[in-house]
């Protein structure tokens, strides 16, 4: 569970993020969609303790990340905007170096790496350098890397950016697959289909603020509209960054 409570940042006068609330649930994948410049990955970046708020609060599991950054991080796993790999480590040795980083037993680390490696389908790039990667190979690597300490909650940052067809279809197989674990699935996307096939809920997010909050359903009823689509375009109030 993901809780965050009126978090401000500013980077001189851009008010990067404005005052954010929402929760990210157990069980559940949230999306939290909004055009470029919106502020969403500066939010992920003070979730995920990389960034100090100037104000707010997160709280990861009912734990503080101002007052417990080390024990908030330990629930998370993490995507980041930069995948940043070792590029002369195979994969597999990617992957392997953070869970001892995580100080995980040698035995545990063999299991859960031939089992994210059997789950992300990187049988036939797990003993490849990682230097001249595609960008989905690059993506699933860092998503290994992601949860190999088995976080309860997983945040990611714009998932499917760059990948073709089969690779994020591939990727939504596998977010649904950690929703059915159980975990908090919280990622971000200024892709309005990539959020309405996949989430639970969706937090919609523009200059800074949430916008508007709830299903696809409750969001099309907010707004009166019938098409998704016209939806957002309507509670953002541009169709600006709004690619498909
Ligand atoms: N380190 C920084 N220094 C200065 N300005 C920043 C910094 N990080 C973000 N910003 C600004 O804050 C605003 C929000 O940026 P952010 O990257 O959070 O948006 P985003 O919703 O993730 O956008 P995108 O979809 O384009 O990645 C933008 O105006 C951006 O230029």
């Amino acid at each position: 569970m993901i809780e965050v409570t009126d978090l401000h940042k500013a980077f001189g006068s851009v008010k990067a993020v404005d005052g954010v609330t929402f929760a990210a649930r157990d069980g559940e994948i949230t999306g939290l969609l909004g055009p470029n410049g919106a502020g969403k990955t500066t939010t992920l970046r003070m979730l995920y303790t990389l960034m100090t708020p100037d104000r707010g609060a997160v709280r990861v599991d009912g734990i503080d990340a101002a007052t417990h950054a080390h024990e908030v991080r330990r629930r998370l796993g993490v995507l980041p905007d930069s995948r940043g790999l070792y590029k002369r480590l195979t994969a597999r040795e990617n992957v392997e170096y953070f869970a001892r980083l995580h100080g995980i037993d040698e035995g545990t680390i063999k299991a859960r790496c031939d089992a994210l490696i059997d789950a992300l389908d990187m049988g036939d790039i797990a003993q490849r350098a990682t230097e001249g990667f595609s960008q989905g190979q690059r993506v699933k690597t860092a998503i290994a890397r992601a949860l190999v300490h088995d976080p309860r909650n997983v945040i990611l940052d714009e998932p499917t950016n760059g990948l073709d067809v089969m690779a994020t279809r591939a990727m939504r197989k596998f977010l649904l697959r950690l929703r059915g674990e159980g975990r908090c699935v919280l990622f971000s996307s200024h892709i309005m289909q990539e959020v309405a096939a996949l989430c639970d809920r969706i937090v919609v997010i523009a200059k800074g603020r949430v916008v508007a909050e709830g299903t696809a359903d409750e969001l099309r009823a907010q707004t009166g509209e019938s098409n998704l689509e016209d939806a957002f375009v309507r509670i953002i109030g541009s169709e600006e960054g709004l690619a498909a």
